[in-house]
């Protein structure tokens, strides 16, 4: 069976104990950055030097999700700063293949997000580049948000699309995941789930990520 993999969200941290927080979560997969600018989302978070100095003292790989304009511009530097992969939005990058091809170099996963309304058909050639697709399961932008069943059929689409194209790629999902929500999005095709709320505001973190895989049909 397919290793399903869990990424709790450090949004929903506390970000003044940051390094404890890291350690709550040493059984996940890995630990998911977000990166917002106030520009491309309405709410901004951290940047480059932050995730520098999360890199040097994280038991886990660095996920990072950029929610920023100007992805072209600024992507490559968080490769280059160790994250095992970066996302960027295909809304926010001028030239997503000449950009997924960067992150590569650089030595990092190549992940492209969609916002809930963005198709995915557009980029139906270009699948071949990444190494994930994130299909967001809310608007980007905030935590604790209700998991949108209306990207179910789109998440779908991309499994085929990657199983009919026998690619590497895996699929991301990331808004509202739950016990509750988990299944739904892995039966659509999703691999890698981003959890903050239902991880964070656990009081055993390493019991919600447990619960999340076993939800998801993982065995422990
Ligand atoms: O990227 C985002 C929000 O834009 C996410 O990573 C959220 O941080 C997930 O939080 P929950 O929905 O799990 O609380």
């Amino acid at each position: 069976m397919t290793h399903l993999r869990i990424n709790p969200s450090i949004l929903a941290a506390d970000f003044v104990n940051l390094e404890a927080e890291l350690q709550r979560i040493a059984s996940a997969d890995a630990v998911h950055v977000d990166v917002m600018d106030n520009h491309f989302v309405p709410n901004l978070t951290l940047g480059l030097p932050i995730v520098q100095r999360i890199q040097q003292v994280s038991p886990l790989p660095l996920d990072v999700h950029l929610m920023i304009e100007d992805a072209d511009r600024w992507a490559p530097q968080y490769a280059e700063a160790g994250a095992a992969s970066v996302t960027f939005h295909a809304e926010a990058a001028a030239a997503p293949v000449k950009l997924a091809r960067e992150l590569r170099d650089a030595g990092a996963k190549a992940g492209m997000a969609l916002r809930p309304a963005t198709p995915m058909e557009p980029y139906l050639d270009m699948l071949g580049e990444l190494d994930m697709l994130l299909v967001m399961t809310v608007e980007p932008g905030f935590g604790g948000q209700s998991f949108l069943d209306l990207t179910l059929p789109k998440i779908r689409r991309a499994a085929d699309a990657i199983r009919g194209a026998a690619l590497p790629l895996v699929i991301q999902v990331d808004g509202g995941i739950t016990e509750e929500t988990i299944l739904r999005a892995a039966d659509a095709g999703a691999t890698v789930f981003v959890a903050g709320s239902s991880v964070y505001g656990a009081d055993d973190a390493a019991a919600a990520i447990t619960a999340l895989r076993s939800a998801a049909g993982q065995d422990a």
